[in-house]
């Protein structure tokens, strides 16, 4: 689904951080792991497309991401990438539902109300959808942010440090919403994590070392 090749990034006149070669198969799970500083966030974004690196290549699904110009890039995370960032993120002044549907207008997706209901509901989240986000546990805004992230059916789930700050039952509900929700669509999962309850949940370990 991905391949990383010789992968460096460097913010501004920073040491630079290198990337190990490393590969995910489409439907496969897996945790990155490192130290704090060690570049997860940073590959997370480069894998998004967010981020540009200075040297090497990100294939995904055979496509080379630095081939793509700049708008077709966006549109390409908009079709196949969700992206699970460490906090949520919802717009205070819209419910839950319309929170949904402003992902999916910012994704130039159709907006599709009937849709984001659906999406709610499979992740057995529906009554959330009246909701303010400051009427949500923080355990609840991580799943609300996990459902924006399967409008788009994507290829592949990136997810920041998502038990951050979620005591040992929500993580386990969060963990098990994001791997079966995975599961089922067949997508590709990325979690970046330095949490030992996350790690003991995968087989794949992908491990960036400190910084120089
Ligand atoms: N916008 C930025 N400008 C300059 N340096 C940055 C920026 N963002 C990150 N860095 C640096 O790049 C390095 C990698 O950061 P990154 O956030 O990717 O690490 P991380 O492994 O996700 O850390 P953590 O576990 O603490 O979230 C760090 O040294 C950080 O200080």
């Amino acid at each position: 689904m991905f391949r990383l090749h010789a992968l460096r990034y460097r913010y501004g006149q920073t040491a630079e951080l290198r990337f190990p070669d490393w590969s995910l198969q489409q439907g496969e799970q897996a945790v990155l792991r490192g130290p704090s500083g060690s570049g997860k966030s940073t590959l997370l974004s480069l894998l998004a497309g967010l981020l540009q690196p200075q040297q090497g290549d990100i294939w995904l699904a055979e496509q080379a991401l630095a081939a793509l110009p700049p708008a077709q890039r966006d549109a390409w995370r908009g079709r196949h990438i969700g992206f699970i960032p460490q906090r949520a993120h919802l717009l205070a002044s819209l419910n839950v539902l319309e929170n949904l549907q402003l992902a999916q207008y910012l994704a130039r997706l159709p907006q599709d109300a009937a849709q984001c209901q659906r999406v709610l509901a499979s992740l057995g989240l529906i009554e959330l959808a009246g909701r303010r986000p400051q009427q949500l546990s923080q355990g609840q805004a991580q799943r609300v942010a996990i459902a924006r992230a399967l409008l788009n059916h994507p290829k592949l789930l990136l997810a920041d440090e998502p038990s951050a700050s979620l005591d040992d039952a929500n993580t386990t509900a969060v963990l098990d919403l994001l791997q079966g929700a995975a599961q089922q669509a067949g997508a590709t999962l990325l979690i970046a994590s330095h949490d030992a309850r996350v790690h003991a949940r995968f087989d794949r370990q992908f491990l960036l070392e400190a910084r120089v």
